[in-house]
């Protein structure tokens, strides 16, 4: 296990980048401690297997430094650098075993093979694979096969870290959840360093003890779950987590309040912005409740969605959603306030600390 530092690190996968749009990764520093499960969190396109790849050593990054345990590893080969990754499909040998599949990792490092039965025996007793161990892999179905994989990327205990690239999209969706509970229990037990990258904000709030967001070839939040539903470090944060996600609103500040259309609403402190930033106010739906001296909102649509309802209105001319509880009812003259632990500034998207 190790902690993996990503030092000015950027990557394009031009020969000649010019400007950011020309870079897959924009200038990063970050670190991943020793023995944490991260989820590394995106939409398409926004960098994360670019960013894997550069840490297993599948892609040597165009500028910065990959450093495990401060050691440099940036030109070092995958072989050489002791992680285990798991791809989003099957990477495992049709015409052996179950049992030699789960071996082969291993093997190929010449572990004693006392010490590999041991292994192999404890990863397939974890992930319901000991009926199957003698079983060749070719006539299995593609849940089992990537359970296999799996299993072949937890088998050695002596990694630095273990990638997953979205290893559950081949799976059966309610075996879904039972994988990923038991790789979770896995880390508990093993502490490797584990970073699963998903574009699935459930499937990373489940897994993991720390998310990282990106958003375009940058990381824009590394936080727990509940920091990114709180105190959204960046507007994109906000809209990707949650659902519905944050409401975000132009607003003119004014010291500690804010001018939102004709509403003037009281922020929690005051916040410093520069002459012609962007400058927005975020509400996630969960912080706004009906409130008969509120501001006044139009509401489209009340959307009952089990143990809450999601009210669809419009606030001085914008959309803005709303979650009540299921026995509230909506008035037509509805009024809202917002509550100030759940009130956001944003300058140019980035999170503005409130002051005193
Ligand atoms: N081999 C490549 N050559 C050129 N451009 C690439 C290559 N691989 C990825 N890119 C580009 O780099 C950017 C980041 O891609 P990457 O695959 O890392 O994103 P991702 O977040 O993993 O997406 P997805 O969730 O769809 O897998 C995208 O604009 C993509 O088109």
């Amino acid at each position: 296990m190790a902690r993996i530092d990503l030092s000015n690190l950027a990557h394009s996968y031009l020969p000649n980048p010019k400007s950011d749009n020309d870079y897959a990764l924009t200038r990063m520093n970050h670190t991943w401690d020793d023995g944490g499960a991260y989820a590394l969190l995106g939409p398409s396109g926004c960098g994360k297997t670019t960013l894997l790849n550069i840490i297993s050593g599948l892609l040597r990054p165009s500028e910065g430094q990959v450093l495990f345990d401060g050691k440099d590893m940036t030109d070092l080969q995958p072989q050489d650098r002791n992680i285990a990754q798991v791809f989003q499909f099957p990477v495992i040998y049709d015409t052996m075993t179950v049992y030699d599949n789960l071996a082969f990792p291993l093997r190929n490092r010449h572990v004693p093979e006392a010490e590999v039965d041991a292994r192999v025996r404890e990863i397939a007793s974890h992930l319901d694979l000991n009926d199957a161990l003698m079983t060749r892999a070719r006539g299995l179905t593609a849940d089992a096969k990537q359970t296999i994989s799996l299993g072949r990327g937890l088998v050695r205990n002596d990694v630095n870290a273990i990638l997953f690239d979205e290893p559950l999209t081949v799976i059966d969706p309610h075996m879904k959840w039972h994988l990923r509970s038991k790789l979770k229990l896995l880390h508990r037990q093993f502490e490797h360093t584990m970073v699963y990258v998903t574009h699935d904000q459930t499937e990373a709030l489940t897994f993991a003890d720390k998310v990282v967001v990106m958003y375009d070839g940058q990381i824009v939040q590394l936080g727990t779950p509940e920091e990114l539903f709180i105190k959204p470090s960046h507007t994109f944060v906000g809209y990707f987590i949650g659902s519905p996600g944050m409401n975000v609103m132009p607003i003119e500040l004014d010291g500690a309040s804010a001018k939102l259309g004709g509403q003037t609403v009281s922020l929690p402190g005051a916040a410093k912005v520069k002459a012609g930033d962007k400058v927005e106010l975020g509400v996630r739906p969960e912080f706004i409740r009906l409130d008969a001296k509120g501001m006044p909102v139009t509401v489209n649509k009340v959307e009952d969605v089990g143990r809450q309802k999601i009210v669809r209105a419009q606030l001085e001319g914008r959309n803005i959603a709303i979650v009540i509880g299921e026995d509230e009812s909506v008035p037509t003259d509805a009024k809202i306030a917002f509550d100030p632990k759940g009130i956001n500034v944003y300058a140019n998207d980035w999170r503005v600390e409130l002051g005193a």
